[in-house]
């Protein structure tokens, strides 16, 4: 829907951009004229990811856990050398595990809490320091996920999430002065890679729940990614602060104790 060239000479980085909503995202950058940047943990599939991304634009990739300090400040050197500069940051990558909360161990609680939270906020202060505040310019988009009514049987990422959720409002006002914009995209349930790791009991409840969203379905990839193109472009240049839902109105009218009903069921 945007012409070819909205993202022509911006460099864009997206996290977790070797599957799922994180390469969607990628190709449209790389769509809409962008050079693209992705990262995640595992070597050998972002490579895969890449070599298949790069068939659409400019394409660069450099393993990162957004965990490790160490690792994001590796990135920003390789993007520095390449690029000097740095426009759009995406923070996609994250995820959790279904669990009640009284089974969730600290190492498990921590692990959802340092992906989701810690690892954003790592990002987000170096990408920032490094580009987007020299600059006085910069975008960011931070893919959290509907948590507006709290997310039984997944507890660790509600409060990870809401999280975000506020930094994001934090920093909308502090660095207003850097001409920064920050904004988070809020999806429901997005049929991605992403839910072939819910148990089967999980996914056999999937049909029912499509049928409780307001609208019908689960979203799309790309219902995700048109949100962060939209966003990350000129036409929301006044936007900044607010999770825009990507969900069909679930955050309305869906009832997630189905999810906890169905662990109560087998843990
Ligand atoms: C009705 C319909 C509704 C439908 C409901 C559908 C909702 C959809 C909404 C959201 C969808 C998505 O986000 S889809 C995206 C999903 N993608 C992902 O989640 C990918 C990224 N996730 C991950 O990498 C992992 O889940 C995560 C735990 C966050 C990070 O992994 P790490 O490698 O750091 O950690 P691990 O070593 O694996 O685990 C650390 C500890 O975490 C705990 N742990 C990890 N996995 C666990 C598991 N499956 N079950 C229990 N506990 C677990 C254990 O305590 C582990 O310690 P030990 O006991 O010592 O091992
Ligand atoms: N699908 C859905 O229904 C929903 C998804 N979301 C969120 O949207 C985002 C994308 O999800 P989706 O595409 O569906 O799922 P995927 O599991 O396909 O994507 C997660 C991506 O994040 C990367 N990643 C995870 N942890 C790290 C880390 N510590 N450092 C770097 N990269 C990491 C993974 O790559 P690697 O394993 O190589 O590190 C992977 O590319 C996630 O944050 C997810 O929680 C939110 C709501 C709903």
């Amino acid at each position: 829907m945007f012409k070819s060239d909205t993202f022509k000479g911006k460099v864009a980085m997206v996290t977790g951009g070797r599957s799922g909503i994180g390469f969607q995202i990628a190709k449209d950058f790389l769509l809409l004229g962008a050079k693209v940047i992705i990262c995640s943990r595992k070597e050998d599939k972002l490579k895969i990811a890449a070599e298949e991304l790069a068939a659409y634009g400019e394409l660069s990739y450099q393993a990162c856990d957004i965990r490790k300090t160490e690792d994001i400040q590796s990135l920003v050197s390789m993007i520095k050398e390449k690029y000097d500069r740095l426009d759009i940051l995406v923070n996609n990558a994250g995820g959790q595990f279904p669990a009640l909360a009284e089974y969730i161990s600290d190492k498990g609680w921590n692990a959802v809490i340092s992906n989701n939270l810690n690892g954003t906020f790592s990002m987000i202060r170096e990408m920032a320091n490094a580009f987007f505040i020299p600059q006085k310019q910069g975008v960011i988009v931070n893919i959290t996920a509907e948590v507006y009514r709290g997310f039984p049987g997944m507890a660790h990422t509600g409060a990870a999430r809401a999280g975000v959720e506020n930094l994001t409002k934090t920093l909308a006002q502090e660095w207003s002065d850097f001409n920064i914009r920050i904004n988070c995209v809020s999806p429901g349930i997005i049929e991605s890679s992403g839910l072939d790791q819910y148990p089967q009991q999980i996914q056999d409840m999937f049909e029912e729940a499509e049928k409780a969203i307001p609208l019908k379905r689960f979203g799309k990839v790309e219902d995700v990614s048109n949100a962060v193109t939209f966003l990350a472009s000129p036409m929301a240049e006044y936007i900044t602060g607010i999770s825009l839902f990507v969900d069909g109105a679930q955050h309305l009218g869906f009832d997630k104790m189905g999810l906890a009903n169905v662990l109560k069921s087998f843990m």
